[in-house]
């Protein structure tokens, strides 16, 4: 028998995307829901009750709201795209290159909550570095990004793409969360096992695809006076063995005078980039990434090809 797989919230971003990932897998079935249903939550709740892995594309209410629907229902694994449960200790962080432990915990887990697009690419900068005793836990971390207007959803594509709708945003790229307060800075602190809050600045740009995260720090306030050969020898030997995050040689980086937040759009890769002069004091940790590729519906797909036993 095939697995079934029910995405809730299939008609939205990205839950499309999952939906288009999936659409020549012949070893699962897709239970659909028409459009004009996605809001009924009596043919919701039997979908999410027949299926043995539910992908929930939810806003978080509606995302908690589908978990409790699926209380006692043990035979229903599920993967959560929303913040709700990303800090929740029930739930495995579906990032299966955090660390050496992290794929095995999503392989065996009934609960998964996948990353955030940004703190994908911040913690995948950051969290080698705690583990390898180059950050300290109490560098004050800073992160810069900005992201494509598909981050926001169906809303902000229309506000994007609409010239008349009434909340159309005419700007070419805007920062937003000035307050600092943004939903992904319990996740980051949280999984980049950061002792301080970072301070996360994000921004959008008029494209639909694509993220650059940005982590700069000065290298005498880390450990040992790391050095770029240092970080990203440690960045390197963190993702040996896999292909999906890929470290960038400093050559390679050394010779870029631009970097375009698009170059990734419709992969499932992450580029890491270590920027900066040896010797300087300073570096740039870059992440390059599709905020729907790596950042969202391609990690939801890795993870339940994980929770599945199809080992990538
Ligand atoms: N876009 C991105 O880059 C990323 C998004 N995510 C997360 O994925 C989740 C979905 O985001 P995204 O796809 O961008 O959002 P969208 O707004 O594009 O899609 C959400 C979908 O959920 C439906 N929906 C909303 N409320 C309910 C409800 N109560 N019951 C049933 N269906 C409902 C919406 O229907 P309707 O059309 O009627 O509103 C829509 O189809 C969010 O939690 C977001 O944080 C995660 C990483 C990146
Ligand atoms: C551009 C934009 O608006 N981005 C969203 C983040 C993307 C998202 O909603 O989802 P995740 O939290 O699951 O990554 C935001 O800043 O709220």
């Amino acid at each position: 028998m095939k697995p079934k797989i029910f995405i809730d919230g299939e008609h939205g971003t990205t839950g499309l995307q999952i939906r288009t990932r999936l659409a020549g897998r012949d070893d699962l079935e897709v239970l659909s829901i028409p459009e004009a249903e996605r809001r009924n939550r009596e043919m919701r709740a039997d979908f999410l009750k027949e299926a043995d892995v539910a992908i929930l594309c939810l806003p978080d209410d509606a995302s908690k709201e589908a978990v409790s629907i699926l209380e006692g229902h043990n035979s229903t694994k599920i993967i959560d795209t929303s913040t709700a449960h990303r800090v929740h200790p029930d739930w495995a962080y579906g990032f299966a290159e955090l660390d050496r432990a992290q794929r095995q915990k999503i392989e065996g887990a009934r609960l998964v909550a996948n990353p955030g697009c940004y703190p994908t690419g911040a913690i995948s900068l950051v969290r080698p570095l705690r583990d390898a005793g180059i950050l300290p836990g109490d560098y004050p971390v800073s992160v810069n990004a900005v992201s494509g207007y598909t981050g926001g959803g169906k809303q902000m594509i229309a506000q994007m793409e609409n010239p008349d709708a009434p909340d159309h945003i005419a700007a070419n790229h805007f920062l937003y969360a000035m307050p600092l307060k943004h939903k992904h800075v319990p996740e980051l602190q949280t999984h980049g096992r950061l002792e301080r809050k970072p301070i996360f600045s994000p921004s959008v740009g008029r494209f639909p695809q694509g993220m650059i995260v940005q982590v700069p720090l000065f290298t005498d306030d880390l450990n040992g006076n790391a050095s770029m050969q240092d970080i990203h020898a440690a960045l390197s030997a963190h993702y040996e063995g896999q292909d999906i995050v890929q470290v960038v040689t400093l050559a390679e980086s050394a010779m870029l005078s631009r970097l375009d937040p698009e170059e990734l759009h419709d992969t499932d890769i992450m580029k890491l980039y270590v920027f900066g002069t040896e010797g300087q004091g300073q570096v740039n940790l870059v992440a390059l990434l599709d905020n729907l590729g790596k950042g969202a519906s391609g990690a939801a797909v890795q993870n339940l090809d994980l929770m599945l036993g199809n080992h990538r």
